[in-house]
């Protein structure tokens, strides 16, 4: 599992490390760390370094101090003389660095402007340097923090830096996993954002957000407890029921169905118009059609203006539910079972009462929100999937790629997570489990091309095998 941690959470565990270390050794860490991580640079290259007044500005200093070292030449662009890292300057000086008035054409810049200490958006001089990486590309390594982002809500409210890739120090920050601020930070293909190691680990709180990754395959086993059992049987296994699809939408019957099938429940009682039913066994003939016992609902993909009795009937089974699309237009007031909410920007604006634009540009803080006003888990879905439970570390997905924005891929991903809650997960694990197999699916399906919500749904039992058995390869394909 990744792990981010607030700001004030990553303070107070550097000074309990620091209490412990000789003076100014978690910054010799840190910098030794990130020239380390900047072995790319050649001897000969310039690397500008834009250094504002803390020890953001510290670390890269120090860090000059090695790349001088290694023959590499550095230009240092200072927001203020007055209030630079006094230790720093003078070691980075003495190494050979040369202070220029403002950036030129530098092919390697180093952000650290500001790290954890920054208020969101840059302005005056920082905000001309921020636009100047926009404009001349050269290749940016933002230390610990693209400077500018808001560091906790991972929101991006002002001018900001936009960096090819993050060098970060001792835990991730949230604005490093979670959109839209995670997009400043510079995910290249399948990498994500490089952690340097200063020994935190100990003395770090429970983190703030939580990424799975494809070592956590034991994960299946922790929530499934008949995975581990010789004797396990369907009905160990759970029951889920569906409740999609419409004579407008009949796919999305047929992909949830596809969803569910994949996931871990040991059978799918489907529900809808009898015409409907006959479709959905004709393409999947180990549906049952009909009322019967599940042990959690799925309701809404592609439903029709039944949607709102749907739900109150599944409500009634008293077995948690999951509600997409249409059923979020009839939420009740509260819920007495678990309850996990699956809806996308523009669902969770109406859900509120604001506005798409809103919700996108503070995913979290809305999400947040949405889930404390009904006492349910809510996975909001979007390029970085967050599942957010009041009480609990909130799970952001780090799986899939750009291309698993299609048609009912929506409906495959409800139908596997309320398979994995009918199959025994709670609904914060089934939705992050369900987003984290659903974006490897689609990756696994094509990688680097388009795909349909049928080929993700095809490609889910084979990605549960593989995360099962710790061999999943490559899970995301993100190209900013
Ligand atoms: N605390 C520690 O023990 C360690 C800290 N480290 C580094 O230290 C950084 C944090 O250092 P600091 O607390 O000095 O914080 P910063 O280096 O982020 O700088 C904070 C300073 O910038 C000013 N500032 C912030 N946002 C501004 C804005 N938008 N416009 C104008 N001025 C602004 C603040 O008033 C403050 O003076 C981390 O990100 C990391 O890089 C590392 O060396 C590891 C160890």
């Amino acid at each position: 599992m990744l792990r981010s941690h607030r700001v004030g959470d990553v303070r107070a565990a550097e000074a309990a490390l620091a209490a412990t270390l000789p003076d100014g050794e978690l910054m010799r860490r840190a910098s030794q760390g990130l020239a380390d991580a900047l072995g790319h640079v050649a001897a000969g290259e310039v690397v500008l370094v834009l250094v504002g007044p803390g020890n953001n500005g510290g670390d890269a200093l120090y860090a000059a101090v090695h790349l001088l070292g290694r023959g590499v030449r550095v230009d240092l662009c200072l927001l203020d003389p007055a209030t630079v890292h006094d230790d720093g300057l003078a070691a980075a000086l003495a190494a050979g660095a040369r202070v220029v008035d403002e950036p030129s054409d530098q092919s390697h810049c180093l952000d650290a402007v500001f790290g954890i200490g920054a208020r969101p958006g840059l302005t005056g001089r920082a905000a001309g340097w921020a636009e100047w990486i926009a404009r001349s590309r050269p290749h940016t390594i933002a230390v610990d923090v693209p400077s500018g982002v808001d560091v906790d809500g991972a929101t991006v409210p002002g001018a900001h830096v936009r960096a090819d890739a993050t060098i970060t120090f001792g835990t991730y920050k949230n604005a490093l996993l979670v959109a839209p601020a995670s997009g400043a930070a510079g995910w290249n293909g399948t990498s994500i954002p490089e952690l340097v190691d200063i020994g935190l680990g100990p003395y770090l709180p429970p983190p703030s957000v939580e990424a799975i990754e494809p070592s956590d395959g034991h994960l299946l086993e922790d929530t499934f407890d008949w995975l581990r059992s010789p004797t396990s049987h369907k009905y160990a296994r759970g029951v889920v029921g569906v409740a999609a699809g419409s004579e407008q939408y009949a796919g999305a019957a047929h992909l949830c169905v596809a969803g569910a099938q994949a996931g871990m429940a040991g059978m799918v009682r489907f529900l809808g118009t009898a015409e409907l039913g006959r479709r959905v066994v004709d393409r999947a003939p180990e549906v049952v059609v009909g009322r019967g016992r599940v042990q959690a609902w799925v309701v809404g993909p592609g439903g029709g203006d039944d949607a709102g009795d749907q739900l109150a009937t599944a409500l009634e089974d008293g077995v948690p539910v999951l509600v997409d699309a249409s059923g979020l237009q009839h939420l009740p007031e509260s819920f007495d079972v678990p309850a996990l909410l699956t809806p996308h920007a523009g669902e969770l604006a109406q859900m509120l009462g604001t506005d798409r634009d809103a919700v996108e540009a503070e995913p979290l803080a809305h999400a947040t929100r949405a889930a404390q006003r009904w006492g349910a888990t809510v996975l909001l879905k979007g390029a970085r999937t967050l599942v957010v439970t009041p009480g609990r570390a909130t799970r952001v997905n780090l799986t899939g790629s750009p291309w698993l924005g299609t048609a009912g891929s929506g409906d495959v991903l409800s139908g596997l997570a309320g398979s994995l809650m009918a199959a025994g997960a709670d609904p914060h694990d089934a939705g992050s489990l369900a987003a984290f197999l659903h974006g490897a699916a689609s990756v696994r399906a094509n990688l680097g091309g388009p795909v349909t919500a049928s080929a993700v749904a095809a490609a889910l039992p084979g990605t549960v095998a593989a995360f099962h058995d710790g061999v999943l390869d490559v899970v995301r394909d993100w190209r900013s």
